[in-house]
């Protein structure tokens, strides 16, 4: 496919307001496209970058070049220039970037030129675009819209279904069932401001500990053990200690959903930087094992004995956790009637808190498993708030912090699929924290300008605050007082990051 088609449909995707004339835009693109493009497409439309980062700066970018007069680039030409970009190293690294981007830019149209400045610096995400992407796919192929949207909660990936239905038509949707060995999407939660609101929207549900640790999918066939992260990377060599909990238990085929946490010899939990980083830790597993066990705290079963169980209610699959996992691996929980228990479910809530958990989450019984998606049926109850935000630039450091790139711009999601900022923080961050930022901001830097170091909004940070205030130097009209970071959350995508809309509405006494 040739890159001003999508250049074109991707501007009169984002011209147009009408979601049906987004959908037919699409299945038009789609129609026409080779199964092999799909891959690059599809990112290319939300402005996601396959290769993640390319090392490019703005000031490479930004030199004019004249355009090409007729359009001849393929998507599939363009994603592997880009590539080859990515992975341009050593000396003269500088020049051999700019001679690539030079040589792309010449061969651009005037159109594809903006089509290509915009997906490089990433100015503009289209988050939204993925659920339109599904009808559109849907419309293109024959296929029930429903149907694609359950492939794709299943495979984890639009790309993945979008290339199976291109090639096998709605036939291929059959393929992409939950099977034990191919991790599905975890179901997260929304959040709840007090325990008195949670059970008073779900009704009668349970109340289970919110628990501080890394979320995991734990597959067992036969002896073969899989587990797998949020974002559905294999994690099993850096957890041995799972796989043979997993072999001793009484199951030989399903699906488990639930946390890793390090605890204290005292049945605590260890702080969550701990955790993180023996999940994270790969080499010499053996000794990180030793020094930071982890346990498995389960609190759902998506599949046993080759039954798929996601459609089922929670007390159903709760069921089914609690036949193959003892109580010590299960999370601690309280069933509650409805609103007139409250008191029972905020004793449970403080006792949590007491037991140095961060919180819980209220989690309706009849509610189906909605993989990949923030279901309304999680609640979830955290006595602190904290914000997940984007890093939209950096400044370097001066003193102690000479060097390293300290002072973070941070940015919230808008309706339009770009970053608002919200102010800076310099807080709250550890010096492993400041180097590890410092080398991964560079990478995504796409412009300096004096000591402001602008990125490609990619990074998702964990911010606590004290209040939101007014103020008229930031283009929401509100800032953060005493924002300070708490952690880098590498497990979410921009998309995932809050947005000021939400921000808004948790803080109604504040009017921008
Ligand atoms: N009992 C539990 N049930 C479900 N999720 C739990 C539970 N205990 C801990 N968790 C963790 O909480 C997360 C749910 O919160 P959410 O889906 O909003 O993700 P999040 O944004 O990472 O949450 P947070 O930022 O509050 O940790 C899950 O992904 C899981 O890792």
């Amino acid at each position: 496919m040739l890159l001003t088609r999508l250049a074109q449909v991707s501007q009169e995707v984002a011209a147009t307001s009408a979601r049906s004339r987004k959908v037919a835009l699409l299945a038009e693109l789609f129609r026409d496209a080779e199964a092999a493009d799909v891959p690059i497409v599809i990112p290319y439309l939300a402005g996601r970058l396959p290769q993640g980062r390319l090392g490019v700066g703005w000031k490479v970018l930004g030199r004019p070049v004249p355009p090409a007069a007729e359009p001849t680039l393929t998507v599939a030409g363009v994603d592997a220039l880009l590539t080859g970009l990515a992975q341009v190293s050593g000396a003269g690294s500088q020049a051999e970037r700019s001679r690539l981007v030079g040589e792309l830019m010449s061969a651009a149209t005037d159109r594809e030129q903006r089509f290509l400045i915009g997906l490089i610096t990433g100015e503009v995400r289209q988050g939204a675009l993925d659920a339109v992407a599904v009808e559109g796919l849907a419309k293109a192929t024959g296929a029930e819209a429903a149907a694609v949207r359950r492939a794709v909660m299943l495979a984890g990936s639009l790309q993945t279904v979008a290339e199976a239905l291109l090639a096998d038509g709605p036939a291929a949707l059959e393929r992409l069932r939950l099977t034990v060995g191919r991790p599905v999407l975890p179901m997260l939660a929304h959040s709840a401001s007090s325990v008195a609101e949670a059970v008073g929207k779900l009704g009668a549900c349970a109340v289970e500990e919110k628990l501080d640790g890394i979320r995991v999918q734990l597959h067992r066939v036969g002896d073969e053990v899989r587990v797998y992260t949020r974002t559905l990377d294999d994690i099993t060599d850096r957890l041995p200690e799972l796989t043979s909990l997993a072999l001793g238990l009484r199951g030989e085929r399903f699906i488990l959903d639930g946390e890793v946490i390090a605890f204290d010899a005292s049945g605590r939990p260890r702080s969550f930087q701990e955790t993180a980083g023996r999940v994270g830790s790969r080499t010499d597993v053996a000794t990180a094992a030793r020094e930071v066990p982890v346990s498995p705290v389960f609190f759902d079963a998506l599949s046993v004995d080759d039954r798929d169980l996601l459609d089922l209610p929670f007390t159903e699959r709760h069921a089914e956790l609690a036949r193959l996992v003892p109580e010590p691996m299960r999370v601690r929980r309280t069933l509650v009637d409805g609103p007139q228990d409250v008191r029972q479910a905020e004793e449970f809530l403080a006792a949590t808190l007491e037991r140095g958990h961060e919180g819980v989450v209220v989690k309706a019984l009849d509610a189906a498993y909605s993989a990949g998606r923030r279901g309304a049926s999680w609640l979830k109850v955290k006595p602190v708030h904290t914000l997940d935000l984007v890093v939209l630039a950096a400044e370097w450091g001066h003193g102690r912090r000479t060097g390293k790139l300290s002072n973070l711009h941070l940015g919230a999601r808008t309706a339009d699929g770009s970053f608002a900022m919200l102010g800076k923080t310099f807080k709250g961050m550890t010096d492993a924290m400041l180097t590890w930022q410092t080398e991964r901001l560079q990478e995504l830097a796409v412009e300096e300008n004096g000591y402001v170091v602008t990125v490609r909004p990619e990074l998702v940070v964990e911010i606590a605050y004290d209040g939101l205030q007014k103020s008229s130097r930031y283009p929401a009209g509100v800032t953060l007082r005493f924002a300070r970071v708490v952690r880098y959350r590498e497990d979410k995508r921009p998309e995932e990051a809050d947005t000021v809309e939400t921000l808004l509405s948790a803080h109604p006494g504040v009017k921008p």
